[in-house]
């Protein structure tokens, strides 16, 4: 059996997904790449979280994305999961130091467009060797045909993390971006200039790609996009109702249907502040163009989903705030059926 990889959009018959995981979770220290990513209170200093709060979120993690793995499975998607070995541990650059915090997002380490995997260059130095635990997966898909490269490796100096008056921004002095800043949409990719995102990072991805696709430069969001707007298929939009208006939806997707999404349920969280808004509970998985995963307890966004005809599949995922991400951002879809084709 030959495994591939392909997908070009996010709703696109799902064949193929790498689910991250929770094992050795490690919050790293507050440093000033975490401090511009996560916010913290401004006298949040290293946590001390307790070991068994830590061993809880991890064992429930698990859980739920056994869960998954398994609704995932008998709908006749291939799972694949990475290797912890790296977590936890400690590193140095020529500028500074970190360690590995978590393999849970394989969403925000790795861009899939088409056949390409292209590691990206992420401003977060607790995120710098974040694909090392999904290497044996980039390996086997590279011999099985997969095109797989990497962005230049940011040097990320104390200057990159600059505060604009409204927006928190990287500096442009080197390309920067997590995966997760991108919306896909064929051969149009909209590119999220943000706090994980530069212009600089836009255009690396623009002159790799070549002629067949078109990055737009949107800024819907202070970092990834998956909380903020998702294509649930052509002509078809679920969005933030707190985050955006009509007239912020970018322009090329202005005159889809739009789901609005009423404000999620709180899931709380387990650490001493949270890694990301009530939001991670839009943050859904595609299955197909008429079926999504969603979170569980979020009764809300499932009927809303489902009022619009989408069948909502539920999955329990308990801890999104606490770790900062949600189903969209833990999962990679490497394959879904169906070509390259332009939509706009
Ligand atoms: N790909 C991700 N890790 N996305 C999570 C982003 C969470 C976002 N900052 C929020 O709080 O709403």
């Amino acid at each position: 059996m030959t495994h591939t990889v392909w997908s070009v959009n996010d709703w696109d018959p799902l064949e193929e997904v790498v689910l991250g995981s929770a094992a050795g979770l490690t919050p790293p220290p507050v440093d000033v790449s975490l401090r511009h990513f996560f916010e913290p209170p401004a006298d949040a200093g290293d946590e001390r979280i307790d070991a068994g709060t830590l061993q809880r979120v991890v064992d429930e993690t698990e859980e739920d994305f056994a869960e998954l793995t398994e609704t995932l499975t008998s709908a006749g998607v291939r799972v694949r999961r990475p290797d912890t070995t790296t977590v936890g541990r400690r590193y140095a650059t020529p500028e500074w130091e970190s360690v590995a915090m978590h393999a849970l997002m394989p969403r925000d380490c790795l861009l899939v467009i088409g056949d390409r995997v292209i590691e990206a260059p992420m401003p977060m130095r607790a995120r710098y060797f974040e694909t090392a635990p999904f290497r044996s997966l980039l390996r086997e898909y590279f011999d099985a045909g997969a095109s797989w490269f990497s962005a230049p490796k940011p040097l990320l100096p104390d200057e990159t993390y600059v505060y604009e008056p409204g927006a928190s921004v990287v500096a442009e002095d080197e390309p920067l971006f997590d995966a997760a800043n991108m919306l896909r949409c064929g051969t149009d990719i909209f590119f999220n200039v943000s706090n994980t995102g530069n212009r600089r990072g836009a255009a690396w991805l623009r002159r790799q790609l070549g002629s067949d696709f078109r990055v737009h430069e949107i800024s819907i969001c202070s970092d990834h996009v998956g909380t903020t707007l998702h294509i649930l298929r052509p002509g078809l939009l679920l969005a933030n109702s707190e985050r955006l208006t009509p007239d912020r939806i970018p322009g090329p997707l202005r005159s889809w249907k739009t789901i609005w999404v009423d404000t999620p349920e709180d899931d709380g969280y387990a650490f001493d502040w949270p890694r990301a808004s009530v939001w991670v509970g839009m943050n859904i998985l595609a299955l197909g163009p008429d079926t999504v995963v969603v979170p569980a307890n979020q009764t809300r966004v499932i009927k809303q989903l489902e009022n619009a005809g989408i069948t909502a599949v539920p999955t329990s995922f308990r801890h999104g705030r606490t770790f900062g991400g949600g189903l969209h951002c833990c999962s990679l879809d490497v394959r879904r059926r169906g070509g390259l084709e332009t939509y706009l």
